[in-house]
C-alpha cells in the first residue's frame, strides 16, 4: 500500500504516444479518456503531426510532456525552448550532454517566452542523462565513456541541477542516487518501466512500475506496455492499481 489515490497514481504516469500520425495517437488518447495521466509527444509524432497536435491536446486540458531531447549549440537550443514554451507544454527536455551553457540557454529561451506572454505557464525543463537503452557495455565499449552508468548519470544530474533545471530523465535504478546527490525536490522522470512479464524491447535499465515508485521516482514514462497492449486502457488501469 502507498498513500497515493487513484488520481495521484495516474498523475505519475506519462503515456508515450509513439505513433506515426495524429490519427493513430488520437485513437489511443480517446481510449484513455478521463484518466488524469500525462501524455508524452515524442519525435515520431511531433515530426509527423507538428505543433498543432500538441496545441490540440493542451486545448483539451491534457498535461503534456514534449520530448524532443534538444542537443545543439546554446543559441539554437535557446530558440527551440522559446518556441516550445509558447506551445504551453507542461514539461520538455534537453540532453545534459549539451553542457552547462546549453542548459542555461534553454532556460533563457523559456524566460524570453514568459516575459512576452503573461498567460503562459512555466514549463518544467528536464535533462536526459544516459538513455535507458544504454547498458554498461555500450557506455564503456561503444560510446567510449568510462566508469559506471550510474556515475555518468549522477554527473549529468548534478550539472543539470547546477544549470537550474528542475529534474532529469534517467532509469528508475538511479533515482535514489540522484535524489541523494541533487535533493528530493529535484524531479526524476523514469522511462525503462516494464510491468513484470512485459517485453523488454530495446530498453536496458528497467524496473516494474511498483519498484520504480518505491525507489522514489516522480513520474514514470510508459509506452509499449500500454500502447501495444490489446486493451491499452485496461493496461494503464492495471499499472495504476499496482501503484496505489
Ligand atoms: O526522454 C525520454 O522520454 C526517454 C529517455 C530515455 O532515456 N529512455 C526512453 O525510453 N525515453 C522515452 O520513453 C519512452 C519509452 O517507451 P517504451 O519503451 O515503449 O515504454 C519512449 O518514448 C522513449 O523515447
Amino acid at each position: 500500500m502507498t498513500n497515493l489515490t487513484e488520481a495521484e497514481a495516474a498523475g505519475r504516469v506519462m503515456v508515450a504516444l509513439d505513433y506515426p500520425d495524429a490519427a493513430a495517437a488520437e485513437s489511443l488518447v480517446r481510449s484513455l479518456e478521463g484518466i488524469p495521466c500525462y501524455l508524452k509527444v515524442g519525435m515520431q509524432l511531433f515530426y509527423a503531426a507538428g505543433p498543432g497536435f500538441v496545441a490540440s491536446l493542451k486545448e483539451r486540458g491534457y498535461k503534456v510532456f514534449l520530448d524532443l531531447k534538444m542537443h545543439d549549440i546554446p543559441n539554437t537550443v535557446k530558440g527551440g525552448s522559446n518556441s516550445i514554451t509558447k506551445l504551453g507544454v507542461d514539461v520538455f527536455n534537453v540532453h545534459a550532454a549539451g553542457g552547462m551553457q546549453m542548459m542555461t540557454a534553454a532556460l533563457e529561451g523559456v524566460e524570453a517566452a514568459l516575459s512576452g506572454d503573461s498567460s503562459l505557464k512555466r514549463p518544467l525543463v528536464i535533462a536526459v542523462t544516459q538513455l535507458t537503452s544504454t547498458s554498461q557495455a555500450v557506455l564503456n565499449d561503444e560510446i567510449g565513456i568510462g566508469g559506471a552508468v550510474e556515475d555518468a548519470v549522477i554527473r549529468y544530474a548534478k550539472l543539470a541541477k547546477q544549470a537550474g533545471l528542475g529534474g532529469v530523465v534517467a532509469s528508475p535504478q538511479e533515482v535514489q542516487s540522484i535524489k541523494a546527490a541533487c535533493g528530493s525536490d529535484f524531479r526524476t522522470i523514469t522511462p525503462g518501466i516494464r510491468p513484470s512479464g512485459a517485453a523488454v524491447n530495446d530498453q536496458s535499465r528497467i524496473m516494474t512500475p511498483r519498484e520504480a515508485l518505491e525507489q522514489g521516482t516522480d513520474y514514470m514514462v510508459i509506452g509499449r506496455p500500454i500502447t501495444a497492449a490489446a486493451d491499452p486502457r485496461a493496461a494503464l488501469q492495471s499499472i495504476i492499481k499496482e501503484l496505489i
